[in-house]
């Protein structure tokens, strides 16, 4: 298979941070393949480099050695100006916090990346209609994130991380910061948006009833890949998440100690 037909690919990569004594190599030679339409989980115990391995993607932070590809350009080779137009149209962001900008309402924050890298309005209009429809924030575009509960926010969020149609979705611990009934309906609409729309998604998270959604996790310890579970064409939500919590009580230590 040529490097083109995987829309993400993740060679070796490294990355150490600070030196001497202080130095901490989080990431040790890491490689993986993200195929078009996949909705990928990454799971690991704290510490282990999800974050770290999530922003060397989103180009956050440079590997200290190693690629990453997408749609078959390396673009751990870009310059600033190909990074910018990468970061900006290219992957969508979901971040535990929200990332919303508290003096924005929810439309301003949705449509500010669009306005950012130049908008077609009539477009941007109809995709924001489709976005808060499906993702239930219609009647509160017009308030503010202070106004909003948590799971709003994490679906205004979500919305503006799917404005400009992104070829990927990096999602860091999206649930993280939200209460078990909004995280299932987060969940909900993001394997909705990847079953119905083919949105590829890319997701860190130590939550195993967050990762029971994706169609493969990798598992990730001390900065290497050392397993993978897919779930399998026709197996339920719950079933595939009682492999994953049969795994991480086999890694042993118990699932919450473990992840
Ligand atoms: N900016 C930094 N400077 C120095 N060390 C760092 C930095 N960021 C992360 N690390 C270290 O790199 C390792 C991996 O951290 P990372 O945040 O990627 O883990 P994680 O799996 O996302 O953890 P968590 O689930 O707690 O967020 C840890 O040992 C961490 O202390």
């Amino acid at each position: 298979m040529k490097i083109s037909d995987k829309l993400l690919r993740v060679q070796e990569v490294y990355k150490t941070y600070g030196e001497g004594q202080s130095e901490t190599v989080a990431l040790k030679g890491i490689t993986f393949d993200v195929f078009p339409g996949e909705f990928l989980g990454i799971m690991g115990p704290s510490g282990s480099g999800k974050t770290t391995l999530l922003n060397c993607i989103a180009t956050i932070i440079k590997p200290t050695s190693g690629r990453v590809f997408l749609n078959g350009k390396n673009i751990s080779a870009f310059d600033s100006k190909d990074l910018a137009e990468y970061r900006g149209s290219r992957i969508g962001y979901l971040f535990q916090d929200f990332a919303l900008l508290d003096n924005l309402t929810g439309q301003e924050n949705i449509l500010l990346p669009l306005s950012i890298h130049g908008m077609d309005f009539a477009k941007a209009r109809a995709k924001l209609d489709e976005l808060a429809d499906f993702l239930e924030i219609a009647d509160i575009l017009n308030k503010f994130p202070s106004q909003m509960s948590g799971g709003q926010k994490q679906r205004v969020a979500a919305a503006r991380s799917l404005i400009s149609e992104p070829d990927i979705v990096l999602a860091d611990e999206p649930t993280g910061a939200l209460d078990t009934r909004s995280a299932r309906i987060l969940m909900n609409k993001l394997e909705g948006l990847n079953r119905s729309s083919g949105r590829t998604i890319l997701m860190v998270s130590h939550d195993p009833n967050a990762t029971s959604f994706c169609s493969r996790i990798l598992f990730i310890q001390d900065g290497v890949i050392f397993h993978e579970l897919r779930r399998k064409h026709d197996e339920s939500r719950e079933k595939f998440y009682e492999r994953i919590l049969q795994l991480m009580a086999q890694l042993g230590g118990g699932s919450a100690n473990v992840l």
